[in-house]
């Protein structure tokens, strides 16, 4: 196992598995010179081993080892460790496997050869899902009840209309069009229509039609017989069966590739689908939802989506409002995402000082709620104290805050009892420490922040202040959903 003992740097630490020397050997140092620790493995069995030594963020496994079969060694790593993304690699003409492997819970996977963009992407992507799935399973964990987890919370007028629009179509079957930026609640929403509808006994399945090329798409959408391309040795049923009788929620549907979105057509239009390679046609029983951050006109007028499906999908449009058009609701969510944070991490529960708040009021909030989600979780692993400060949120925030109004009520004389803000972590040397890697990457943020805002946004001079090439930096913004554009004037 290759190791780094000495770089304490944050950075996402890779497992390698594969028979191939050279490629474990290229795959290092491909990745390494994008910024992530890599431990290579040409093994099975070594690969199992590495990943109960360290600390793993994503794993890149070959499916074919010399001392086991990639799909065991698949199930192995989900069984120690369900949330760890895994990436396959394969080569041209098994890709049935590699559908395989995606059924089993692999994240995505590249055929060889690949390019760098392809694989630095499905990494980023990869190692985002993983820390969204543990935020949710741990949510679920302490939650409990499932049912309090779907409701849109908020007492804004916007999304008291969100809400009300909702129960009143969900027991309808039209199909539904979530319009909206990332993160203001599309798939909440989605599963609030299947919970609130008389398909709730049913199953909810919630399908990316952005993640997957076409033919695979099609074959998990609808699924296959035995035949219907190299390596398709069985019938297999795809996501319109496994949600017959509920709600399938197509998301990032602006995304979905041409051929499935003609395929999509046929099924809303005459409510029948059939599996790839066969004839035989069968109901297709499910509630569709749709959701897009994208402007689907936009999409339509540009050719790239199509203008038929886009009416047969806007039959009951619902937008969802961005956080900075409800700001009402912040304080409520603020203190409600603060609550399940200290819970995940057994941490008393910090309150928020009135100058605190004041910040999360003032600022924009691009990422919406799933943003002050993260900020809430940031801003206690960084506070160790009783009250978070203004101080906490600015270092974890990922875009400027403006600058924070009073309070209703409140005198300026209360505004200077607080510190001035410092925009990076200030941990207290009596308080215990957070995990090293949230601390790591509450720092990292708040460092390409700083970074940022002095060079008003210019990405090439901010790399340049961090001592960074433009394209690692470029990648470490991606990784932080940070965007120069945002800090320009
Ligand atoms: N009104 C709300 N009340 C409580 N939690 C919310 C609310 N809106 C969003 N959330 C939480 O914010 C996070 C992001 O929401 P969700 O994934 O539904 O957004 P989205 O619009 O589907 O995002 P994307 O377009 O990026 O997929 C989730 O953890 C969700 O539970």
């Amino acid at each position: 196992m290759r190791k780094d003992e000495l770089d304490t740097t944050p950075r996402p630490h890779i497992l390698v598995i594969d028979d191939e020397p050279h490629l474990c050997e290229l795959l290092a140092y491909r990745l390494e010179h994008h910024g992530y620790r890599v431990s290579t493995e040409l093994s099975a069995r070594g690969g199992l081993e590495a990943l109960e030594q360290a600390n793993i963020d994503a794993i890149i496994l070959d499916l074919r080892l010399e001392d086991a079969d990639g799909i065991e060694v698949l199930s192995e790593v989900q069984k120690r460790s369900p949330d760890l993304p895994v990436i396959i690699l394969t080569a041209h003409g098994t890709i049935e496997t590699a559908v395989l492997a995606i059924q089993r819970g692999a994240y995505g996977f590249l055929t060889k050869p690949f390019q760098d963009y392809e694989l630095l992407q499905k990494l980023a992507q990869a190692i985002e899902s993983g820390r969204l799935k543990r935020e949710v399973a741990g949510l679920r964990r302490i939650v409990g009840d499932t049912s309090s987890d779907i409701r849109l919370l908020g007492t804004s007028d916007n999304i008291a209309a969100v809400r009300e629009r909702i129960a009143r179509v969900a027991p309808a079957d039209a199909t539904v069009l979530l319009l909206g930026e990332s993160g203001t609640g599309k798939e909440l929403a989605a599963r609030s229509l299947h919970a609130l509808s008389a398909r709730k006994a049913r199953p909810f399945v919630a399908v990316n039609c952005g993640a997957l090329p076409a033919e695979l798409l099609e074959s998990e959408l609808f699924g296959h017989v035995r035949g219907a391309f190299t390596g398709a040795s069985r019938d297999k049923d795809g996501l319109f069966a496994a949600a017959r009788g509920g709600t399938l929620l197509l998301d990032e549907i602006g995304e979905a590739p041409a051929p499935v979105q003609v395929k999509l057509l046929r099924v809303l239009q005459e409510k029948r689908f059939s599996k790839v390679g066969s004839a035989t046609e069968e109901d297709a029983d499910v509630r569709i939802v749709a959701a897009t951050n994208r402007d689907l006109r936009a999409e339509v007028a540009a050719g790239r989506f199509r203008e038929d499906l886009f009416y047969r999908l806007h039959v009951v449009p619902i937008v969802m409002p961005p956080l900075r058009e409800r700001t009402d609701d912040i304080p409520l969510l603020a203190e409600l995402f603060l609550r399940r944070a200290a819970a995940r991490y057994g941490l008393p529960e910090p309150y928020l000082s009135p100058d605190a708040m004041r910040v999360l009021l003032a600022h924009s909030w691009p990422g919406n709620v799933r943003e002050l989600a993260n900020v809430m979780e940031g801003a206690i692993l960084l506070c160790q104290e009783e009250r978070i400060r203004p101080q906490h949120i600015l270092a974890t925030l990922a875009t400027p805050a403006r600058a924070p109004a009073p309070l209703p009520g409140e005198t300026s004389a209360e505004t200077s009892e607080e510190e001035p803000p410092s925009g990076l972590a200030n941990l207290d040397p009596e308080a215990p420490l957070p995990p090293l890697r949230a601390a790591r990457d509450s720092f990292e943020r708040a460092y390409l922040v700083e970074a940022l805002r002095r060079a008003s946004g210019n990405v090439s001079a901010a790399a340049k202040l961090a001592g960074r090439n433009r394209t690692d930096f470029h990648d470490l913004l991606r990784k932080h959903g940070l965007s120069g554009a945002d800090f320009k004037a």
